[in-house]
């Protein structure tokens, strides 16, 4: 918990690395719009490699989705520990939570159809 000592030390890097990686594992293993939301993913930024397209916008758009689904878990997990029984303020926390997921990957979808689609539409009708 505490966090002293020099900012640079490589052993903190790792553990917390250690820590992160065991909580993307966690989330990957019971999440299943997590799964998919990794293989969209990775197909998203095949293909864009395969097309030739700038990677940078599908990365983006990839993070800030998988970071927020990450987020999510974490909010839904705070609000069962805090909450176990229904309550307002537990609603409107997951739920909200819920739509940044959603409007995140809504996003994602119309950056992708904007640099995927005309390229894709190029590469299969020369
Ligand atoms: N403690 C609570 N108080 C009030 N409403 C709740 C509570 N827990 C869940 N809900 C409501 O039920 C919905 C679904 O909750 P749940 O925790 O099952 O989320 P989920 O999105 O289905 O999670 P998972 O990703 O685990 O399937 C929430 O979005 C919220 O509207």
């Amino acid at each position: 918990m505490r966090s002293d000592g020099s900012a640079l030390s490589l052993r903190r890097f790792w553990r917390s690395a250690g820590f992160a990686w065991a909580g993307v594992r966690h989330v990957y293993a019971t999440q299943a719009n997590f799964r998919v939301e990794v293989w969209c993913a990775v197909l998203a930024l095949a293909t864009a490699a395969w097309l030739g397209v700038a990677l940078a916008p599908i990365v983006l758009c990839c993070a800030l989705v998988l970071s927020l689904e990450l987020v999510n878990t974490a909010v839904e997990a705070i609000v069962d520990l805090v909450s176990p029984k229904w309550h307002a303020l537990a609603k409107i926390a997951k739920d909200a939570m819920a739509a940044a997921v959603l409007v995140a990957s809504a996003g994602s979808l119309g950056v992708a159809a904007a640099v995927l689609l005309p390229a894709l539409w190029h590469r299969l009708l020369p």
